[in-house]
C-alpha cells in the first residue's frame, strides 16, 4: 500500500489539493512538502522546454540547412576546385547560366582550355528543366560543378566571392525569350533587370572586382531600319519588353563602369542556335513539330514580306564570348572605389547573312526528310521584328570573332544531336 502522502501529492501536480481539516504542523509539512515537489517539477519543466526548444532550433537550422542548395565545407571544396586553373594565363569565371544553352557550351570552352570555371543556374521551368540537369550532368563529367541558385541570391553572390576571387564574370543567367515578355513580364524585370542589379552589386565591392561579359542581344535594335545593324545605330525603339531590359542592361552596366570602375563587355546575340539548343526557339520547335506531323506556325509580315533572322550557330558564338574574356581589360576599382577609367564595350556577335524563316523549315525538312505543314499566319504585334542582320566588323577587329558555320551546315548538327538526344518521336531522352 503506498502511504497516504503519496495519494495526497498525487504525481500529476495539477491534482494537487490542500486538505483544510488537518493540524498546522501537517499543513506546514505538506506546504513545504509540496512546495519542494512544485519546485523541482518547475526544474523539469524548465529543463524539458529548454531541451525541446533548443531541439527544436537544432532541427529548424539543420532543416534549413538541408534544404539549401548551397554552403558547407564540401560545397565550398567542389566550387574551389571547379574554379582550379590549369593552364598558364589562364582566368577563372564565374558563368552565370550555366545549364542554360550558351552557358553550358561556354562553360565546357573554358575548362577544355584548362581555365577555372564555376556555373550557376536557378533551373526554372521556362522550358524543360530536363534539359537544363541534362546540361548540368555533362559539365560535371568535364568537372565543371554549378551551383543551383538565382542571381537575385546577394548572400549566395558573396560566399561564392568569397570563396574564390573570380577574375572575370561571363553573365549569361537571363529571362529569354521575345514572345513569353507578353505572358510573364515580371520575369523579364526579375532576371534581366533586378537580378543583374544584384550581380553587379556584387561584382563592384569584390575585391578584386572581376572583369564582366553579359549576354545583351540583337533585340535592342528594335525597329531600327537601317541595315546592317551596327553597334553605333540607335537602340531607343525596342519592339518587347525583353529587348527594354536587355537595353536597361546595357545603361545599368555602363551606369556600373562609369561609378566603380567594372570592366564590361556586352554582347549582342544574333538568334543562336545548335545542339542543346533552346526548345522554345523557333528551329527547334519547328524540329519537334514536323518530327511529330504537326503543324508549324511560320509568321510572315507586313506586305506578305518573309521575316527574316541573322542565324548564329554556337560554336561561332562561343568563340566570340571567349575572345571577350581574353581581350577584356581589368576592372580598376577597389573597396567599392573606382580607381581609374575601365572598358565598356559592346558588340555585336551574328552570322551577317540573314536568312528567312520558310528557308529555315526548308532546310529542316531537308535533313529530317519529313515534310513540314505549314500554317502561314500574319505576324501577330508580340513583340517580333522583320528582321535582323549584324554588322560585326567591331568584334571582327577587337576579338578576331569571324563565324564560319553557315545555316545549312549548323541545322544539319542541330538535327543530328536532336536524334540522338531524342529520338524520331521526341519522346525521351535516349539514353
Ligand atoms: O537575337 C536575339 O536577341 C533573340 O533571338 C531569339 O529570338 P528570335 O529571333 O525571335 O528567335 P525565334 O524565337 O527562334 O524566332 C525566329 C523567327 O521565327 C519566327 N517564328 C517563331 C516562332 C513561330 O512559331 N513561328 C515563327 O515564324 C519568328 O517570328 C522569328 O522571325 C531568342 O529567342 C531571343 O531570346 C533573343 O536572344
Amino acid at each position: 500500500m503506498p502511504p497516504l502522502e503519496d495519494e495526497t501529492f498525487p504525481s500529476t501536480p495539477g491534482k494537487f489539493k490542500i486538505e483544510r481539516s488537518h493540524t498546522m504542523n501537517r499543513q506546514l509539512y505538506r506546504c513545504f512538502a509540496s512546495t519542494s515537489t512544485m519546485f523541482l517539477w518547475a526544474l523539469f519543466l524548465i529543463a524539458l522546454t529548454a531541451s525541446y526548444l533548443s531541439f527544436q532550433g537544432f532541427v529548424d537550422s539543420g532543416s534549413r540547412y538541408l534544404s539549401a542548395s548551397w554552403g558547407g565545407i564540401q560545397w565550398e571544396k567542389q566550387v574551389r576546385t571547379s574554379a582550379q586553373i590549369h593552364r598558364q594565363g589562364g582566368m577563372s569565371v564565374l558563368v552565370t547560366g550555366a545549364a542554360g544553352f550558351v552557358g553550358s557550351h561556354v562553360s565546357l570552352a573554358l575548362k577544355r582550355r584548362g581555365d577555372g570555371v564555376v556555373g550557376l543556374d536557378n533551373f526554372n521551368d521556362y522550358y524543360d528543366p530536363s534539359l537544363k540537369k541534362a546540361r548540368k550532368s555533362l559539365l560535371n563529367t568535364h568537372e565543371v560543378f554549378i551551383v543551383e541558385g538565382d542571381v537575385n541570391d546577394a548572400k549566395l553572390l558573396a560566399k561564392l566571392f568569397d570563396v574564390v576571387a573570380f577574375t572575370h564574370v561571363m553573365h549569361l543567367a537571363a529571362q529569354a525569350g521575345v514572345r513569353y515578355a507578353m505572358e510573364n513580364p515580371q520575369s523579364y524585370v526579375h532576371s534581366n533587370i533586378a537580378g543583374l542589379v544584384t550581380l553587379l552589386e556584387t561584382c563592384k565591392s569584390a575585391n578584386p572586382q572581376p572583369a564582366i561579359v553579359w549576354a545583351s542581344s540583337s533585340s535592342v535594335y528594335g525597329l531600327n531600319e537601317k541595315v546592317p545593324f551596327s553597334e553605333s545605330d540607335r537602340t531607343d525603339q525596342p519592339a518587347s519588353l525583353y529587348a527594354a531590359t536587355k537595353k536597361a542592361g546595357e545603361e545599368i552596366t555602363h551606369t556600373y563602369n562609369h561609378i566603380y570602375g567594372l570592366s564590361i563587355t556586352g554582347l549582342r546575340f544574333f538568334t543562336v542556335y545548335g545542339p542543346w539548343g533552346r526548345p522554345d526557339m523557333a528551329y527547334f520547335s519547328f524540329t519537334r513539330n514536323i518530327l511529330q506531323g504537326k503543324p508549324i506556325t511560320v509568321y510572315r509580315g507586313k506586305n506578305r514580306v518573309d521575316l527574316a533572322r541573322d542565324f548564329t550557330y554556337i560554336d561561332d558564338i562561343v568563340k566570340g564570348c571567349v575572345g571577350s574574356l581574353d581581350t577584356a581589360g581589368k576592372s580598376t576599382g577597389s573597396g567599392g572605389k573606382k580607381r581609374g577609367p575601365a572598358p565598356y564595350r559592346i558588340f555585336n556577335l551574328g552570322n551577317t547573312s540573314p536568312v528567312t524563316v520558310p528557308t529555315l523549315v526548308s532546310i529542316l525538312e531537308r535533313h529530317l526528310k519529313v515534310k513540314a505543314k505549314r500554317n502561314i499566319v500574319d505576324m501577330p504585334g508580340n513583340g517580333d521584328v522583320p528582321f535582323t542582320h549584324a554588322n560585326i566588323s567591331s568584334a571582327r577587329a577587337e576579338l578576331g570573332y569571324k563565324p564560319t558555320t553557315d545555316l545549312q551546315t549548323g541545322l544539319k548538327k542541330f538535327v543530328k544531336w536532336y536524334l540522338s538526344y531524342y529520338g524520331y518521336n521526341h519522346g525521351k531522352p535516349v539514353n
